[in-house]
């Protein structure tokens, strides 16, 4: 599988691609993905899926916006399914205003087949839809109809809302995955050595961090999961941070680990940050919260 940018080059000819932002590369991408994949094999052409590297409403509105799965993540995802190329949109201010019809000229020449998702939107404004591109003849166009599940659309939309809610149990269903993010492990205050609890304190980056709060969660170091848990906020008993630290306290574990790009999945959210008048109160919580994480992972597959 290769990975090309597509900025000023066609796509091969005789290809069938899934289009989409897919960020989360959550089930409802997974079905769009397999169905090019089905139509490669049935007619044999170049399969390939089209993504763009930033999102939309970061370059129209000048935002920081944070990704379920940021674009290294997601080409590593997208190298799980048997596709001849990735082609990577370079997204830009001039890129945004694009009409439909020339996002079309500009991008989808040479398509054999696109398939995208029933509610596909592209070019300024969102303006070009699963219909402009029904009516373009020059090549055909599958769409893959929406999937619901517990009464939601399949979507990132919702799996964003959940990540935000905290309700990162229910993320699994629609993801296909627990919700993850890495990043390079950051000095903290050195506090949580002295309340007997380290934690790695992790650099997210451009990954949406979930609500605040205290989470049973597993840790990956070094290619080998742990049993964790971890907190998200402001520290508010002993560092009362302005920023908020995203950091774990890895099981059966004890090295240093400064500088190494970990994983942290959560499981459950357990309970809401608090702030403690004394230190032994915010210990004696965090061993709780132990035995609760402990309980969650007796009932784990
Ligand atoms: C499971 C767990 C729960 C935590 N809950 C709270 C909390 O409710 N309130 C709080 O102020 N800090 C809480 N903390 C954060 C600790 O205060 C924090 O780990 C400590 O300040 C160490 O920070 P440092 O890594 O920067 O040294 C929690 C930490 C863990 C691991
Ligand atoms: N079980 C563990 N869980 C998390 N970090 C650990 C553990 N054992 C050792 N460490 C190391 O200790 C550091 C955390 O200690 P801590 O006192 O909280 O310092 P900091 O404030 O810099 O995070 C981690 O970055 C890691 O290198």
């Amino acid at each position: 599988m290769e990975v090309i940018t597509l900025n000023g080059i066609k796509i091969k000819s005789n290809t069938v691609a899934a289009i989409g932002f897919f960020d989360g590369v959550h089930l409802a991408h997974k079905q769009l993905i397999e169905t090019a994949i089905h139509i490669g094999k049935e007619h044999n052409l170049h399969t390939a899926i089209i993504t763009f590297d930033i999102h939309p409403k970061s370059i129209l509105y000048g935002l920081d916006y944070f990704y379920i799965t940021p674009l290294e993540r997601k080409l590593e995802i997208f190298k799980t399914f048997d596709i001849d190329t990735i082609y990577v949109v370079e997204f830009t201010k001039e890129k945004a205003v694009l009409k439909p019809h020339e996002f079309i000229d500009t991008y989808l020449q040479n398509i054999h087949t696109l398939v995208c998702g029933f509610d596909f939107k592209f070019g300024v404004r969102g303006s070009g839809n699963v219909k402009t591109l029904q009516e373009h003849d020059d090549f055909e166009t599958i769409i893959v109809d929406e999937i619901t599940y517990g009464g939601y659309k399949v979507g990132s939309t919702h799996i964003r809302d959940l990540i935000n809610s905290g309700h990162v149990d229910q993320v699994y269903d629609v993801l296909g995955d627990y919700y993850s993010v890495r990043g390079k492990v950051v000095h903290g205050a050195k506090k949580g050595r002295m309340i007997g609890y380290p934690t790695a304190n992790i650099d997210t980056g451009e990954y949406l961090v979930p609500k605040n709060g205290v989470y049973a969660t597993m840790t990956k170091v070094k290619d080998r999961w742990y049993q964790s848990m971890s907190s998200i906020g402001h520290n508010p008993t002993l560092n009362c941070r302005v920023d908020v630290s995203v950091e774990s306290n890895i099981f059966d574990f004890d090295e240093e680990i400064y500088g190494e790009v970990i994983e942290i999945k959560f499981i459950k959210r357990l309970r809401d940050e608090l702030k403690f008048n004394s230190v032994e109160a915010l210990i004696a919580k965090i061993d709780q919260d132990k035995l609760d994480t402990l309980d969650i992972f007796k009932d784990f597959k």
